[in-house]
């Protein structure tokens, strides 16, 4: 990626100025709220101190949470994240229920040594999914500084990624350290990658990701689909699918992105069979093995059944570039986990450059205890995908110097 007029945190000057700092605590939960994987806090650390340590500086964190639909949802409160930021850093976080206004600015203009504010979970106001640029100005108010260090969100056009960045030059911008990594480690799999590259795909964001192959599909040799992704590819083969999660509206999309592979000759692989229940809470006694590529009806496919998982584990081993987005079942439950946990273990084993990306698919390779065999595992799935495109992302973009922003 060209990073031409693009600033990092320790290029530009942050002694006594309040810094705004964009991050992606878009971590897991469980039922209870806990987190389940910290790898986006513990990623964002080193911009954080970094911001903390300079003389005299005041720290506002701001990130989303999962998907609420532009109100209000407790269950998907900033507030367990600010109390593990609190231990990790020793630090006291307050958290406003506010985003701008006189009673924010007053809490910041008070904010003493020990102390960072984060902000509550941005997507419960409707502009900053919505990108209103009103949203955006409200939060450039709150500093004198904007970073972003939210690589998992900068494909996302949203008000605190793209539209705050308008209004601060070129001299108060800059991307952070966890940035700085992600564009320098996925570029090596932009620019001449080693060959055979092979690219796998599941989880469950399907309308996003789909698109996505194709332009992945002109730049790999294997493209492995797994997860929820496979049943969209399988039912434009006609294959019956049962209750599986199919994206009917990228039923055709599919289709022309498997027409693109046969015509490159591109290795496009499906699962061959899968490990089926009734519903997804189904207990370990009624699960499934499906020895063939279609689902019987009533049930719904939660992971790649072994037959597959033998394939993908045979490309994976010959291969010498590998990006894994998107678990390939539904790992978090001990049932659906055995296609992802063989894949990390493939990939762990195999002698080559690899990079494991998204917010699900870093807590399963922690889960898998593989973590320390892969060469890289990016913070973004979606905005590692369309890194790997070529497409540019929008947070990256807002940062440049002069960039021609339309007010
Ligand atoms: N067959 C499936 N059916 C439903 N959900 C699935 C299936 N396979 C994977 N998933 C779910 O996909 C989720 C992760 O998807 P996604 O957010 O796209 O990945 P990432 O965060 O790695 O980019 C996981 O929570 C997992 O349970
Ligand atoms: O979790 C994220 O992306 P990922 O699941 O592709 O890794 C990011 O926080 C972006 O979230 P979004 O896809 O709801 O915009
Ligand atoms: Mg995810």
């Amino acid at each position: 990626m060209d990073l031409t007029g693009i600033k990092f945190i320790d290029q530009i000057e942050l002694a006594e100025k309040s810094i705004l700092i964009r991050v992606d605590f878009n971590v897991p939960l469980d039922a209870e709220q806990q987190i389940t994987d910290d790898t986006r806090i513990q990623a964002a650390l080193p911009t954080i101190r970094y911001a903390m340590e300079q003389e005299d500086t005041k720290v506002i964190l701001m990130s989303h949470l999962g998907r609420p639909k532009g109100k209000v949802d407790e269950s998907l409160s900033l507030k367990p994240v600010g109390e593990r930021l609190a231990e990790i850093l020793g630090v006291e976080v307050l958290m406003p229920e506010d985003y701008g206004g006189k009673f924010v600015q007053k809490l910041i203009s008070d904010m003493r040594n020990k102390q960072i504010m984060l902000l509550e979970n941005l997507r419960f106001e409707p502009g900053e999914k919505g990108g209103d640029p009103a949203f955006g100005r409200l939060l450039s108010g709150l500093a004198d500084v904007y970073i972003n260090d939210a690589f998992g969100t900068s494909h996302r056009k949203h008000a605190s990624m793209y539209h705050v960045a308008k209004y601060f030059d070129r001299y108060h911008k800059a991307a952070g350290f966890l940035v700085k990594n992600e564009l320098e480690q996925i570029s090596k799999l932009t620019s001449s990658p080693a060959t055979p590259f092979t690219a796998i795909v599941g989880g469950a964001k399907v309308s996003d990701k789909l698109g996505v192959l194709n332009t992945l599909v002109e730049r790999v040799d294997h493209l492995l689909i797994g997860g929820a992704m496979a049943y969209t590819f399988l039912k434009a083969k006609r294959v019956e699918v049962g209750n599986s999660l199919v994206e009917e509206d990228f039923v055709e999309r599919a289709r022309e992105i498997m027409f693109k592979a046969t015509q490159r000759g591109v290795d496009l692989r499906l699962p061959v069979d899968h490990v089926v229940a009734a519903s997804i809470d189904a207990d370990a006694d009624s699960v499934e093995s499906s020895p063939r590529a279609s689902i019987p009806k009533g049930m719904a496919g939660f992971d790649i059944g072994p037959v597959t998982i033998d394939q993908y584990k045979g490309i994976i081993a010959d291969s010498k570039s590998i990006f894994w987005n998107g678990p390939m079942g539904v790992f978090e439950r001990e049932p659906f986990a055995n296609g992802t946990m063989s894949v990390a273990k493939a990939i762990a084993e195999s002698d080559s450059f690899s990079v494991i990306g998204g917010g699900d698919s870093a807590a399963a390779i922690n889960v898998s205890g593989y973590q320390d065999e892969i060469s890289h595992i990016s913070t973004g799935g979606g905005a590692s995908l369309q890194m790997l495109e070529g497409k540019e992302l929008p947070g990256i973009e807002a940062l440049r110097a002069n960039y021609p922003f339309e007010f």
